[in-house]
């Protein structure tokens, strides 16, 4: 499904979420959306799922206003933090209620995802775990297979091998059956590898929207003897340093041309990768 949005505006009263965001998401992409909190990540998944209406601009799914318009809202799916939106009844009336909904639902398939999450069907969903909740809600989302699919920090409270779990289901079924997600969440390292392309929003502003190993390719370390370090990187952008006894890993943002890299190996100086939550951390102010 493709996404167009051109300056969408949603205010909460006094309070601008969303303050004229512009871009296209193509289809059959893993996209992956940071900000830093309150930053207007939940405001854009939940306008792009017709939860709620824009203040103004627009949101188009494959061309046509999303809000109100049932044909396209079943198939775009939200998987939000609170888990499965259904807490009345067993998970099987949950998956029951989904089937009704969905028109890609795969009942097979979420029969399975509840084994590898370890969700007995017969629970009460009421009285499942935060983190069980998030798991139940990941199921829903994908075996909906909705055209766009978007998980906005789905997987809290979810422990480190059912955050696993849920990621190589994502990746392995969106092999199978490609389609547009939207993958929201702090835990970037975690995410990181699922991303092809990066929308970072600050403010309500879109800040950066680019392929992910373009974005990767921005930051790179140089790990030497301390003063190496600091004269080759003097006069670049400098995100942070860590040292190691005499050793200095400082990491770098902008491209190292052909030259600058020969004069970092003849100076003995190693440079490798920068994860992309330092990149991200740059992008964002730092701490505020
Ligand atoms: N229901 C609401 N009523 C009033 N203001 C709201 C409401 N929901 C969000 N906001 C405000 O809108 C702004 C954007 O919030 P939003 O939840 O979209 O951010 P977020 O990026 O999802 O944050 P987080 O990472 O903390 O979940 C914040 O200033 C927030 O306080």
């Amino acid at each position: 499904m493709r996404i167009d949005v051109r300056d969408l505006v949603l205010r909460y009263g006094e309070t601008t979420a969303l303050d004229g965001l512009t871009f296209t998401l193509e289809s059959g992409k893993i996209y992956g959306l940071l900000g830093r909190n309150g930053s207007g990540k939940s405001s854009l998944t939940s306008v792009l799922a017709a939860f709620r209406r824009q203040t103004s601009g627009e949101a188009l799914v494959d061309g046509r206003p999303v809000f109100e318009n049932a044909d396209l809202t079943r198939r775009i799916g939200l998987v939000r933090d609170e888990g499965e939106a259904i807490t009345i009844g067993t998970v099987e009336d949950a998956l029951y209620f989904a089937e009704g909904l969905r028109p890609n639902w795969d009942a097979g398939y979420a029969r399975s995802l509840l084994e590898t999450f370890g969700i007995p069907p017969k629970a009460n969903v009421k009285a499942m775990s935060k983190g069980q909740r998030s798991a139940l809600g990941v199921v829903v989302g994908l075996a909906s297979r909705t055209p766009l699919t978007m998980f906005d920090e789905a997987h809290l409270g979810m422990d480190v091998p059912s955050r696993q779990a849920f990621h190589d289901a994502l990746l392995a079924d969106y092999m199978a059956h490609p389609r547009t997600f939207v993958l929201a969440s702090h835990l970037i390292e975690e995410a990181a590898p699922l991303f092809e392309e990066v929308l970072i929003i600050d403010r309500g502003r879109l800040v950066v929207q680019e392929d992910a190993g373009t974005l990767l390719s921005r930051g790179v370390s140089v790990t030497g003897p301390v003063a190496r370090v600091d004269a080759f990187t003097a006069g670049l952008t400098v995100l942070g340093a860590r040292d190691l006894g005499p050793t200095r890993s400082a990491m770098v943002y902008g491209d190292l041309d052909d030259t600058r890299r020969r004069e970092a190996a003849e100076a003995g100086l190693e440079l490798g990768p920068v994860a992309m939550q330092e990149l991200f951390v740059h992008l964002t102010g730092g701490p505020r």
